[in-house]
């Protein structure tokens, strides 16, 4: 029997999106920004996210609803393109997400550190 902690709590756009990006780590970057992102490397699909991200803050403090929405829809596109460049699943996040149901902000939630890595 599959341990139920193991299994993603959920299927999500997200998890769509992942298969969509996995599907085109080996297409024509011509036709296919993705391949194109997967080409230049992690690093620069890195900085990308941090670009995203600042944008994503940019429009929250304008108060820019639409925008803010456009650039979250980018910046969730290009964290799910780095998860991809990094080994990461969704599953592995969504099962993170799911640990931490019901604990406190304030509660020590046991965060991975640089002397857990694998
Ligand atoms: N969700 C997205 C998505 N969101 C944003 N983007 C692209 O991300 C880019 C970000 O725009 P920027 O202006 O910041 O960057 P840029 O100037 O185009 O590129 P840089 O040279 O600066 O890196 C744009 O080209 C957007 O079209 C996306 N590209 C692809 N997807 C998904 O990925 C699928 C596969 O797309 P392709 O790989 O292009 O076939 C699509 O069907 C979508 O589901």
């Amino acid at each position: 029997m599959t341990e139920p902690s193991m299994t993603p709590p959920t299927a999500h756009i997200l998890d769509q999106l992942f298969s969509r990006i996995e599907s085109k780590r080996k297409a024509d970057p011509e036709t296919s920004y993705t391949a194109k992102m997967f080409a230049r490397g992690t690093h620069k699909i890195a900085q990308k996210v941090g670009e995203e991200a600042v944008e994503v803050v940019i429009e929250a403090i304008r108060g820019k609803r639409k925008r803010l929405v456009s650039e979250s829809a980018d910046l969730l596109y290009h964290l799910t393109l780095l998860w991809a460049a990094s080994d990461v699943e969704p599953g592995d996040v969504w099962r993170e997400l799911a640990r931490r149901e019901g604990v406190s902000g304030y509660a020590h939630l046991g965060r991975e550190t640089d002397d857990d890595e694998d």
